[in-house]
């Protein structure tokens, strides 16, 4: 096991809703998000990547009043325009996004600032910038996301653990087989689309990841 001295220096990334409405299998999105945080996530990305300009923001502003009554964060995916317009808490960006630079001096100080590293060369440039978190994407193979890097694995997580001073999130094929080997090899936090969105219970999908997430794993003896 690898202990890591950044684990949860960011309180609000234990459990990263991000959202996708075509995995909600048909339910309302605002239901599936209400029901995630009911069940104990800590922050939400809204990742839109057809809506009209117009649409996101309506969206946005939508999302932003119900996560406001909870007090949890909400992040908007590529999009800094529309981050402005709703006065969103941060962003999420990648490697072909707008660079950290130019979003950060858009957003100005105090807003939550993601960044998407596909590969070594990525963690290695981001410790330059003041990241709020550094995503491990994708960490496993997954059919939510296919235009992607190779991905990471746990062995790969591991050296950006020990290669990185940001927070890690985790993002690409989680759910509770596999979250607890995820913190282990240094995340901060799991992020996932389909383990919540496509749940039969989204509140008890989250229930159950943050289970996971809050509960220290019991000392191994030798005897066992
Ligand atoms: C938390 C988190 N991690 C990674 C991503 C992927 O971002 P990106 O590589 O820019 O790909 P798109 O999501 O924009 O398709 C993410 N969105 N969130
Ligand atoms: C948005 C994104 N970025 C990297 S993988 C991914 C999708 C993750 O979806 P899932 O949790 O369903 O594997
Ligand atoms: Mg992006």
């Amino acid at each position: 096991m690898v202990t890591t001295t950044k684990m949860h220096t960011n309180s609000n990334l234990g459990l990263y809703l991000v959202t996708d409405e075509a995995s909600c299998l048909g339910r309302d999105f605002y239901w599936v998000v209400e029901e995630a945080v009911k069940g104990g996530v800590t922050m939400v990305q809204l990742r839109e990547k057809s809506l009209s300009t117009r649409a996101f923001i309506d969206r946005a502003k939508r999302l932003k009043d119900l996560l406001e009554t909870y007090n949890v964060p909400l992040i908007i995916n590529d999009r800094i325009d529309v981050a402005l317009a709703v006065d969103a808490d941060g962003v999420h960006i990648g490697q072909s996004d707008m660079p950290f630079q130019a979003a950060h001096r858009l957003l100005g100080e105090g807003k939550i600032i993601g960044l998407s590293a596909e590969k070594q060369s990525d963690v290695l440039e981001a410790e330059h910038w003041n990241l709020s978190y550094l995503a491990v994407s994708p960490l496993f193979a997954t059919p939510t996301k296919t235009d992607t890097e190779q991905p990471w694995e746990l062995e790969g997580l591991q050296w950006a653990e020990m290669n990185s001073r940001h927070p890690l999130v985790v993002i690409g094929g989680l759910h509770t087989g596999n979250a607890r080997e995820a913190l282990q090899h240094g995340a901060s936090g799991i992020a996932v689309v389909s383990a919540i969105c496509s749940a039969p219970s989204p509140r008890e999908a989250a229930q159950q990841l943050k289970t996971i997430i809050t509960t220290p794993e019991p000392f191994k003896t030798l005897n066992n």
